[in-house]
């Protein structure tokens, strides 16, 4: 049978961009659907903005501290719908360059919902074509909490084009979406208050990396309220009045409420029973190790499959899918040391085994090594602000299973460590390496404190 394509992507976020590239670069007819901007929810209501935003942020945050080095009083103003229009007008040329890219690999753009009418057939604006293989890469969408008033609240995709600035910012969540919008708002002049259903911010990673950004959320005098959720929304005298539920049940008044409660895989109204595609928890397409799904020549790659949701994941999973299908290299990707970053301010990030999953799997045989300090930027500041490093390690050997920092650029330091993590180093490996001074990552080489 011939099909127009060799391939059919439908999603033109991360996973799906990437893995049309590669493909396209071994030869193979592909086309690409998206139904809204291409480069998905990382460059048009994710990664991209929310970067700019804490930039925007920084440049608030180093004006107040600015006196400790020298400079004299200056007024400084901020005008919000003046940089939002800036963070958009970046993000249409990133659009140009994503179409031009596309052009010269010879992929073929299609605009509109892609829908399945059987496992080698596409709908799209009724259109139909065919392809060989098909690759379901069209991301995940927020979740929101079913409770009274919810029509009130807002998203992190309406928090890129908020008109204005509210005064009092209520965030109901406080997983990575709620920390980080907590401290670019907070930076900005905003109320803000956090409310969350465990007892403290970030769960799932390192309890000395959560008290850590903690610590720093309260000390930037972020409200947190633990162990409470949202019971309903009421309007009244222009202001949103949040009910909460839990150990708290008091109203938080609020001007705007974001809802940032998690995410969930895009793949209502796909037709995936057309296609005998699979799903399995929370609506996520089943898949293996391969990102095969039930069906044999459909593949999925990225936030649909509710693995890890992270750009890079989502990126290196559609590569893999495309040196595999089409470069005839099987590749199987390893999700045991994938760093993340939380960019809040203080900024925190983590690779490897948090504490308690190291002591789940290697028991008593688990070592950590801990340090809190103020960096040099803050001695002059005096404003108090630590940083936190944590090596988890396990035997005799003292292999490190993970590091998590909390602190400025934890980030790119993290970053720089997961390749050594990865390949297998020990504490002395680290002890014997000779940092450079001054610097907040040179501690990673100095830390004993057990
Ligand atoms: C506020 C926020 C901040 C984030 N910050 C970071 C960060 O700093 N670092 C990081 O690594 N990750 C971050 N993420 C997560 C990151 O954005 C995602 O993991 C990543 O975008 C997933 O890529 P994807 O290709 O799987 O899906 P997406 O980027 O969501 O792309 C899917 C695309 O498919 C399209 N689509 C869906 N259905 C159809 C259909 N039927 N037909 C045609 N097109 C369709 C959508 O319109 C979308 O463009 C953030 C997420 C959010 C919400
Ligand atoms: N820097 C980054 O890499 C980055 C930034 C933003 C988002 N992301 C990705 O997007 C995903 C989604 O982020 P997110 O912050 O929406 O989800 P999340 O899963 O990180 O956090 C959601 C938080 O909401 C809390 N919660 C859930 N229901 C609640 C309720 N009814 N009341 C109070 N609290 C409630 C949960 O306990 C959790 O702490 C992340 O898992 C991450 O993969 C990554």
């Amino acid at each position: 049978m011939t099909f127009d394509y060799d391939l059919f992507v439908i999603g033109a976020g991360p996973g799906g961009l990437a893995a049309a590239k590669k493909a396209a670069s071994y030869g193979a007819r592909v086309a690409i659907a998206e139904k809204e901007a291409l480069g998905g929810t990382c460059v048009n209501r994710g990664c991209v903005p929310k970067k700019l935003i804490v930039h925007a942020a920084d440049v608030a945050l180093q004006n107040q501290m600015a006196y400790s080095y020298g400079w004299s009083d200056s007024q400084t103003t901020f005008d919000w719908t003046k940089f939002i229009k800036s963070v958009h007008q970046h993000i249409e040329s990133i659009h140009r360059s994503s179409d031009e890219q596309l052009q010269k690999a010879g992929i073929e753009l299609i605009r509109g919902q892609a829908t399945f009418s059987d496992p080698h057939t596409i709908k799209v604006n009724e259109n139909k074509v065919t392809a060989d293989k098909i690759l379901i890469a069209v991301g995940a969408q927020p979740i929101q909490p079913k409770i009274p008033g919810i029509e009130y609240s807002i998203t992190s995709r309406e928090m890129f084009h908020l008109p204005y600035l509210p005064k009092r910012l209520a965030i109901i969540g406080g997983g990575y979406v709620g920390v980080e919008f907590s401290s670019m708002m907070k930076a900005f002049g905003c109320q803000v208050t956090i409310i969350e259903q465990d007892e403290m911010v970030l769960s799932g990673f390192d309890e000395d990396l959560r008290r850590g950004v903690q610590e720093g959320l309260t000390k930037r005098s972020i409200r947190f309220i633990g162990n409470s959720n949202a019971k309903q929304i009421k309007y009244a005298e222009e202001s949103f009045l949040l009910t909460l539920a839990g150990s708290s049940q008091q109203i938080v008044t609020a001007d705007t409420i974001l809802v940032a409660t998690g995410r969930a895989p895009n793949t209502k109204d796909l037709g995936l029973e057309n296609a005998g595609v699979e799903l399995g928890e929370k609506g996520a397409i089943k898949v293996d190790e391969y990102n095969c799904t039930t069906q044999e020549n459909i593949f999925a790659v990225g936030d649909c499959t509710n693995r890890l949701p992270l750009t890079p994941v989502a990126r290196s999973e559609g590569v893999a899918f495309a040196n595999r299908v089409f470069g005839k290299k099987p590749q199987k990707l390893n999700y045991d040391y994938v760093p993340s970053a939380v960019f809040a301010r203080p900024e925190a990030a983590s690779v490897g085994l948090t504490e308690a999953k190291a002591r789940e799997k290697f028991g008593d045989s688990v070592k950590c090594y801990r340090d809190r300090f103020q960096p040099l930027f803050s001695q002059l500041t005096k404003d108090g602000e630590q940083a936190t490093i944590k090596l988890v390690v396990e035997g005799e050997s003292e292999r490190v299973l993970g590091a998590h920092m909390v602190g400025e650029h934890a980030a790119d330091i993290i970053q720089t460590l997961t390749v050594a993590i990865r390949k297998g180093i020990t504490k002395q490996d680290l002890d014997q390496t000779i940092g450079i001074h001054p610097t907040t990552a040179e501690e990673f080489y100095l830390i004993d404190c057990q």
